[in-house]
């Protein structure tokens, strides 16, 4: 009889702590992935769902702790060269060109990957193909997060960072993202959500961030006390 290693997670991270501004953000924070897997973060305003994503994506580093890919720490610049390929970051800011076409705003992306062919598609599934030569400026808030995700469809990169997707998105637009998702899953990827919008995701780990700060008396505590 043969013993086999369980697999190395595609992502861990290991005790895991992050400082922004001398101030620490995250602590201690335990997580590995498969592939397939899904992560919702879910937290409070500045309980720091966006840094874990940034840090994930490395724009900063862990003060302490490690964030391994397939057991090697990203920090380092050989693997991380390797490791930001694998990454697709969707986030609040859509860096997407008013004065070109909603074609062109996807396409380009495609192109930059070294693909082709899969921007169209991609838009029609978002049910924007008929908007697709049409110039973005166009565009209402929820069809421009529409684009951002035909965007992850056509590069096509196996680990999701999404940052708020669901925000402006109508009912048809979640579960067009819930499917993504699920696909993207099926097919191996993995998917690390930061939420304050309810999504679902089968099987998804749920990480709740800790406020950051004692929660004061707000002006909804005082509507709510009035009521
Ligand atoms: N560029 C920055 N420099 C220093 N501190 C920052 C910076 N950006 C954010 N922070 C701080 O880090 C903390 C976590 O912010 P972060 O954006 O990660 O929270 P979040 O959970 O994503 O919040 P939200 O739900 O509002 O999007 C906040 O207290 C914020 O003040």
């Amino acid at each position: 009889m043969s013993l086999r290693r369980p697999p190395l997670p595609r992502l861990l991270l290991n005790n895991v702590s992050c400082m922004r501004n001398a101030q620490q953000i995250l602590r201690h924070v335990n997580v590995s992935l498969h592939d397939g897997g899904a992560l919702v973060l879910m937290g409070t305003n500045g309980s720091g769902k966006s840094t874990f994503l940034r840090m994930l994506a490395g724009f900063s580093k862990p003060s302490a702790g490690e964030i391994l890919w397939n057991g090697h720490d990203i920090t380092q610049a050989g693997i991380f060269h390797q490791y930001k390929l694998q990454l697709n970051w969707l986030s609040l800011k859509d860096a997407i060109k008013d004065r070109f076409t909603v074609l062109d705003n996807v396409q380009w992306f495609e192109v930059l990957e070294g693909k082709q062919g899969g921007s169209l598609p991609a838009l029609e599934l978002m049910g924007l193909g008929r908007l697709a030569k049409d110039k973005a400026r166009m565009l209402s808030m929820g069809q421009r997060k529409r684009v951002q995700l035909a965007r992850l469809l056509a590069i096509d990169r196996p680990i999701w960072l999404l940052d708020e997707p669901s925000v402006a998105l109508d009912g048809d637009g979640v579960k067009l993202l819930e499917y993504i998702i699920a696909e993207h899953r099926k097919k191996g990827g993995i998917v690390i959500v930061a939420t304050h919008l309810p999504i679902e995701i089968e099987d998804a780990m749920y990480l709740r961030l800790p406020p950051r700060f004692p929660r004061r008396m707000t002006l909804v505590d005082m509507l709510d006390r009035g009521g």
